[in-house]
């Protein structure tokens, strides 16, 4: 690994915001590896995935496996897909998400402080897991969020299970045990009763990760970039635009993967797109480090917190409806006040970039 390398796997966002200046927006890792933010490169790298390959993440498919979704390629990656997208329809868990939100604040204390960041992985978690398996556990979700934290929960212990063993997989027996009976025995509609058995490990334990941290961080950042904008809570109340201007103002200056999946060309060139570098270019964003709602539609490939080409998120329209649904009952049911010790120090847990886990949220009932 060279220095250029060992800097973007140990110190991911200070290398990122040392780079942020290149015009070029692209910086090479090392022999054959590129990292990428410029909106045109962008633009035609997505235009091309179709035809490209997309190489597993080391840090993730150990954890992931071999068979997930995110980097199986063809014809089985695009039958996924179609499972996948009528499946993730956000319009269709409208009730749940509302009944699931509603509980996790009520069971919110009234004036004292809770880790905003854990709040809210835990109720993405609790809404994924019951679109998953179609019944709540949150015994098993706990178990889950242990075991990924022991892997994920900081950048060290990510790169020391990714070098200490490289190549092998980082799975707890027991827990697929369980996890997979809950997806056997799961009945229809719910998302694991549409999943094929062969894979099945793979396919669920990627959606309960990809369908739950970032969307976590999303929210997190979007409360927190409204705690820190005055008088903004008060004009969302009733302003559901201003909302989602704010959800996508909070996905450009915070995106919670900072990284899109690697590409890989034909002749072996590994393409890693920046997502946090596209989001903070000055030639594309005056005042990039401004968090402002009113910014003007950017140009393509100058915005993409779900990713793009063939592998853009299929959980986008599920997300978005999530962080609407859980701000909007928040802002309604509480008067939100942040304790921040430090706001430049985001978590890392892979690639997933979220608010560190001292921000404190205290969510008093309004009366
Ligand atoms: C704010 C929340 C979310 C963000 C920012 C986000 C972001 C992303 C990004 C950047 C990618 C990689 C796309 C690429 O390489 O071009 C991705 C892929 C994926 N996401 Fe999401 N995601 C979110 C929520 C969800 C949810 C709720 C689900 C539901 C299960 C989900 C499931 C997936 C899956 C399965 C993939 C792999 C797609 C493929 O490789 O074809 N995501 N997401």
């Amino acid at each position: 690994m060279n220095r250029t390398e060992l800097r973007f796997a140990l110190r991911l966002i200070p290398f990122l915001d040392s780079v942020e200046d290149i015009e070029d927006g692209l910086v090479k890792l090392r022999d054959r590896r590129w990292l990428v933010w410029h909106p045109d490169v962008m633009a035609a790298l997505f235009r091309q995935d179709r035809v490209l390959r997309h190489p597993p993440s080391r840090t993730l498919s150990a954890l992931l496996g071999d068979r997930s979704v995110l980097w199986l390629d063809g014809a089985e990656h695009a039958a996924y897909r179609r499972t996948l997208a009528p499946v993730l329809r956000g319009n269709r868990y409208q009730a749940l998400i509302e009944e699931m939100v509603e509980r996790s604040i009520a069971e919110l204390p009234s004036g004292d402080p809770v880790g905003l960041a854990a709040w809210s992985r835990k109720l993405t978690l609790r809404i994924i897991g019951r679109i998953v398996f179609g019944v709540d556990d949150d015994e098993l979700l706990t178990a889950f969020t242990r075991w990924l934290d022991c892997r994920l929960g900081s950048r060290v212990r990510t790169l020391a299970h990714r070098c200490l063993t490289p190549g092998a997989t980082r799975s707890d027996p027991e827990l697929d045990r369980r996890l997979l009976h809950r997806a056997r025995t799961a009945e229809p509609p719910s998302l694991a009763a549409c999943l094929p058995p062969e894979d099945l490990r793979d396919q669920v334990v990627s959606l309960l990760f990809a369908g739950h941290e970032t969307t976590a961080s999303a929210t997190a950042w979007t409360v927190f970039w409204i705690d820190r904008t005055p008088g903004l809570a008060e004009r969302l109340v009733d302003d559901g635009d201003l909302l989602d201007a704010t959800i996508m103002e909070s996905l450009r200056l915070s995106p919670p993967a900072t990284l899109a999946g690697n590409r890989m060309s034909e002749d072996g060139m590994v393409i890693t797109p920046s997502i946090y570098l596209a989001h903070r270019r000055a030639a594309t964003y005056p005042h990039p480090h401004v968090f402002d709602p009113a910014r003007t539609s950017p140009p393509p490939g100058a915005f993409f917190p779900f990713g793009g080409g063939v592998r853009h998120c299929p959980g986008k329209d599920l997300a978005l409806t999530e962080i609407r649904m859980i701000v909007t009952a928040l802002l309604r049911h509480r008067r939100i006040r942040l304790s921040i010790p430090n706001p430049r120090s985001p978590q890392l847990r892979g690639a997933a970039m979220a608010p560190p886990p001292s921000l404190a949220m205290v969510a008093t009932c309004r009366r």
